[in-house]
């Protein structure tokens, strides 16, 4: 494979319209242009984002999850531009994400931290939580059932109601993306989220982010740094490099791509790693 033009480069194993587009993506902080003409399109199922630290990896998630706005370029969201809308908006059209570091309640349980993730399906407000009104329990009794649901896929079922601090931090990173995809999200962000993760809470994630997606059109998007994460989930992936996408497809093709290898992974991956 060659080096691509930014403009056309597209995961093409991946099938289905492009639940999210970045199309010529710009973004600069002061002088420094971070990413830089980034076009990828997400489909349903499984896209990893890959490269080396400080490429930008983070930075398209900050874009489309609307934390950051780009100087040039658009996001489309199911096709319907998304640029300049505040991540709250951006969030109630059907897009989760996590962060690097867990941000979870630490007093809270996990299955309260689960339900924090609730806004868009939850009706009931303040005040009909207050009057204890009937949509608001019904609603309630529901999300309370599929956050523990969500604990049991991932495989932590046991404690649903131990605070999130005294679990390990694998853990409490699974315990986030749980809450991710209690909004029942069309578009999942994930930043690094093996991170940390010893071998069982990798096992744990990549089961129960299979078990979620198995039944629904949902796209992922994962930042990752675990590359057999990457080849295990994601028949798509794209590499990003000092701003700009250098490659995308299948991870088997495009991880042995001399350009991705030189770029990225090293000699010693080079060498048969
Ligand atoms: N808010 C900001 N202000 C200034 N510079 C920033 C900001 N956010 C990111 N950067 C810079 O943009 C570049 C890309 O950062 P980004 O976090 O997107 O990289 P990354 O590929 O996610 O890296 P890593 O794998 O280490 O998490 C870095 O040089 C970073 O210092």
């Amino acid at each position: 494979m060659t080096p691509m033009d930014t403009s056309t480069a597209t995961p093409d194993s991946a099938a289905g319209h492009p639940v999210v587009e970045l199309d010529g993506i710009r973004m600069s902080f002061g002088g420094n242009v971070v990413l830089d003409d980034v076009t990828l399109p997400v489909r349903p199922g499984f896209t990893g984002l890959i490269g080396p630290n400080g490429a930008g990896k983070t930075t398209c998630l900050n874009v489309i999850s609307g934390y950051l706005r780009p100087d040039q370029g658009d996001v489309r969201l199911g096709g319907r531009s998304v640029v300049g809308g505040s991540a709250h908006q951006i969030a109630r059209l059907g897009v989760s994400r996590t962060f690097q570091t867990p941000r979870l309640i630490p007093h809270l349980s996990a299955t309260e931290n689960v339900l924090t993730g609730a806004g868009r399906h939850y009706r009931g407000g303040h005040l009909s939580e207050l009057f204890g009104l009937p949509a608001a329990r019904r609603d309630e009794r529901r999300l309370r059932g599929q956050a523990r649901d969500l604990l049991e896929t991932f495989g932590l079922g046991e404690h649903p109601g131990r605070a999130a601090s005294r679990f390990p931090i694998g853990s409490q990173k699974i315990i986030e993306v749980a809450r991710a995809l209690l909004n029942e999200p069309r578009l999942l962000l994930l930043d690094e989220p093996a991170a940390g993760l010893g071998a069982e809470d990798v096992d744990r994630l990549v089961t129960g982010l299979t078990d979620w997606a198995a039944d629904r059109d949902a796209a992922v998007l994962i930042i990752e740094h675990d590359l057999e994460l990457i080849t295990r989930l994601c028949p798509a992936v794209a590499v990003l490099h000092f701003g700009r996408i250098i490659q995308s497809g299948a991870p088997a093709d495009v991880l042995r791509d001399p350009v991705v290898v030189e770029a990225y992974l090293g000699a010693d991956f080079a060498a048969g790693d």
